[in-house]
C-alpha cells in the first residue's frame, strides 16, 4: 500500500451516505417505467377529483414497489393539492383501528385521542373531513398480506372501499402492495367485488439493470474511484442471489464501511464478502419474516432434510397444517420465487420426473431465522 491509498483518520470515502439508506428515495428510478405509468394511469381520476382505480402492486421483495409508490405521490403532492395520500406499513399498523389512526395522524398532523375513542368515531371524523374539503384519499396498504395473517384484512378493505356507501361523496382508492397474489388468499366476496385492482407485476431485476441501478448509487454515494467495476460485480452477483436490491444497497454501504475500517481509499472483494457474511442473515431473517404461518411451516420441513420428494413433503405438510394440494403447490412455487428453496423436476421417480426440493441456503441459518420470526 503506498502513503497515497492510505485513508487520513478525518477522512471519508462516501460523499453522500444518504443516498444508501434504506429510506433513500432515488431521483434516478429506471426500469419501471412501465409500472409507473401503470400506477399514474390509475390515479389519474383523482386529479379530476374522481374515485381512482384500486391497485395491486405484485412482486418479490426489493424489486421497487413501494419506491414506486413513494415517487407517485411526491408528483401527487405537486400535482393535485386535492388528493391526500397515505402509505400505511401494514407490519406495523395491523388492524382496523391502527390503519384508520394512520390516516387520522396524516390528514390533520396530530394523533387521534388514544383512549376510550371507538373506531367509528375516527373513521366518522376522517370520513367528513374528506367529503366537506372535497379531498381524494389514496392508501397505499404496504405488505398488505399481513392483515391477511393478522386477520384483519377485510374489516380494513371493507372500510375503506365501501365507505361511499355508508357516506356518500366519498372518494378513497386503495392500492395494495405483496409479494405474491395468492398472498390475498383471506380477502371475501365481498372486499373482493368492490376492489377490483389493476394488478402491478413488478418482476425481479437482470443482471444489467441491477448494475445500472447500483451504478447510480455509487455515483452519488462514494467518491470517485472508490469502488471498481468489478469489485461491483461482486455485490451484483450477492443481489442476483436474492433478487433484493435491497441486500445490494446495504452491501455497498457495508463494503465502504470496512474498507474505511481498514484505512483504504478503495473497497475490495474482502470487504464485501466481510459485509455479505455480517448481512446475509440479516436479510435472509427479514425476508422469513414476512411468510405466511403456513409458509414458515413448509419452508422448516424442507430445511430439515436435505433434499425431498415433493410428494413426500406434501405428505408431511398436509399431516402438519390440513391444506390440501393447491396451497401447498402455490406455496412451494413461492418459496422457489423468492428463492429460498430449489424445486426441479431433477429425480427420477418410478412414475417418471420426481420434483426434488431443497433449501437454497444453509439449513440451519433457515432454521435459526425461523425461530427468531
Ligand atoms: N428501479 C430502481 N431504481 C433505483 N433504486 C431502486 C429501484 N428499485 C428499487 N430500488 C431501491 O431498492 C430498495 C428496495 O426498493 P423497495 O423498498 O421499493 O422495494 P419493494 O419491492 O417495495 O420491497 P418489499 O417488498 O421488500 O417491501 C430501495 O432502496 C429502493 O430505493
Amino acid at each position: 500500500m503506498t502513503g497515497n491509498d492510505i485513508l487520513l483518520w478525518d477522512e471519508t470515502l462516501f460523499k453522500d451516505l444518504s443516498v444508501l439508506e434504506p429510506d433513500y428515495l432515488p431521483e434516478y428510478f429506471p426500469h419501471r417505467d412501465s409500472q409507473l405509468n401503470a400506477l399514474k394511469f390509475a390515479l389519474k381520476p383523482a386529479l379530476r377529483g374522481m374515485r381512482p382505480l384500486n391497485c395491486l402492486l405484485v412482486g418479490p421483495p426489493g424489486t421497487g414497489k413501494t419506491s414506486a409508490v413513494m415517487k407517485t405521490f411526491k408528483e401527487l403532492e405537486v400535482h393535485a393539492p386535492n388528493v391526500v395520500t397515505v402509505k400505511v406499513n401494514c407490519q406495523i399498523d395491523s388492524t382496523r383501528f391502527a390503519v384508520m389512526s394512520r390516516i387520522y395522524r396524516q390528514l390533520f398532523g396530530i394523533s387521534p385521542p388514544n383512549s376510550g375513542i371507538a373506531f367509528r368515531k375516527l373513521f366518522e371524523t376522517v370520513v367528513n373531513f374528506l367529503v366537506s374539503s372535497e379531498k381524494v384519499l389514496i392508501v397505499a396498504l404496504d405488505d398488505l398480506n399481513y392483515l391477511c395473517c393478522e386477520g384483519h384484512a377485510n374489516e380494513v378493505m371493507y372500510s375503506l372501499l365501501r365507505a361511499h356507501e355508508q357516506y356518500p361523496g366519498t372518494k378513497i382508492g386503495v392500492i395494495g402492495i405483496v409479494n405474491d397474489a395468492s398472498d390475498l388468499y383471506c380477502l371475501d366476496s365481498r372486499v373482493n367485488s368492490v376492489f377490483l385492482p389493476e394488478e402491478i407485476s413488478f418482476p425481479r431485476y437482470e443482471k444489467a439493470e441491477i448494475m445500472d441501478i447500483l451504478k447510480d448509487r455509487v455515483r452519488y454515494g462514494f467518491y470517485p474511484k472508490v469502488i471498481s467495476d468489478e469489485v461491483l460485480e461482486h455485490i451484483v452477483s450477492y443481489v442476483e442471489k436474492t433478487g433484493d436490491l435491497r441486500v445490494g444497497i446495504d452491501l455497498l454501504r457495508r463494503s465502504g464501511f470496512n474498507a474505511e475500517r481498514r484505512g483504504s481509499r478503495m473497497i475490495l472483494s474482502e470487504d464485501v464478502e466481510k459485509a455479505y457474511e455480517a448481512s446475509k442473515l440479516l436479510h435472509l431473517c427479514r425476508g422469513i419474516s414476512l411468510l405466511s404461518d403456513s409458509e414458515k411451516q413448509l419452508l422448516e420441513l424442507i430445511a430439515k432434510k436435505d433434499e425431498i420428494k415433493a410428494g413426500e413433503l406434501y405428505k408431511s405438510f398436509h399431516e402438519l397444517t390440513q391444506l390440501g394440494y393447491t396451497r401447498f403447490y402455490g406455496m412451494v412455487n413461492r418459496l422457489q420465487t423468492l428463492n429460498y428453496v430449489d424445486a426441479d423436476f431433477t429425480g427420477k421417480g418410478k412414475r417418471g420426473r420426481t420434483r426434488m426440493i431443497k433449501t437454497k441456503y444453509e439449513a440451519d441459518d433457515i432454521l435459526s431465522c425461523l425461530k427468531k420470526a
